[in-house]
């Protein structure tokens, strides 16, 4: 599974705080990415303890991983998620975040934004005073060029997001592909979000806004929860 951002242990610590949230039959959306996936697991040894939950993933890998974790498996054609538990690939004093840094966002924000409680699970290197990391918006492949012009007109510098063991770009979940686009530091991400949720062609776009509960960062001593 690809690292991004700090040190795994961190991580750990931060899934396995949040995976001691969820309750007898609750429906759990199970985040991608390193730090989600160490959520997941440990999950899954609560589940092995007895625990009855469902879980809702956001990705083929959230899916392999709860799978192999033995967590049952769910949809949103089924039930709402009561607790959501994902990463983030930055995260604003005001719970902000920028996603998408492993292509899966539209699924993620999907399931995120269905919870009941959003629980986000970090490392100190995702925390900013402001969000400026490029942010990946999932497009139709036909979409590619127009979009890449609104994206310049708002002020971005969209570049298509490239497959590291593949010629060519990456190919989302969904068969669609990424722009990932600099803003610099994104003053205003809620006007920044309207704008690329309206324009045409656009699957869905990392920003999260408004949308996470929680926020737990794990570190060398310990775990931070923040509550919004
Ligand atoms: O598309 C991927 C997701 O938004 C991840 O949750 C995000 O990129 C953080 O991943 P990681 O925990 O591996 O840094």
């Amino acid at each position: 599974m690809k690292q991004r951002g700090g040190s795994d242990e961190a991580k750990r610590r931060a899934g396995e705080s949040a995976a001691e949230i969820p309750e007898d039959g609750d429906v759990v959306g199970l985040g991608t990415g390193s730090t989600a996936a160490h959520a997941i697991r440990s999950l899954g040894e609560r589940v092995d303890a007895g625990l009855d939950v469902r879980g809702i993933p956001t990705s083929f890998q959230s899916r392999q991983v709860a799978r192999e974790a033995g967590i049952p498996l769910t949809s949103l054609d089924e039930a709402d998620p009561d607790v959501a538990i994902d990463g983030a690939d930055e995260v604003a004093p005001d719970g902000a975040l920028i996603k998408g840094g492993g292509a899966a966002h539209a699924r993620e924000k999907l399931v995120d934004s269905a919870a009941e409680r959003f629980v986000v699970v970090a490392d100190p290197s995702k925390e900013a005073d402001a969000l400026s990391h490029a942010v990946p918006i999932e497009v139709l492949p036909d979409a590619r060029v127009p979009v890449a012009d609104a994206v310049r007109s708002a002020g971005g510098d969209p570049e298509l997001r490239a497959a590291e063991r593949k010629d060519g770009p990456v190919v989302t979940d969904n068969g669609n592909l990424v722009l990932d686009c600099a803003f610099g530091e994104i003053d205003a991400p809620n006007a920044l979000a309207r704008t690329l949720s309206v324009t045409p062609g656009v699957v869905e776009h990392g920003l999260f806004v408004g949308l996470a509960d929680e926020l737990h960062v794990g570190d060398a001593d310990g775990v931070e929860i923040t509550r919004y």
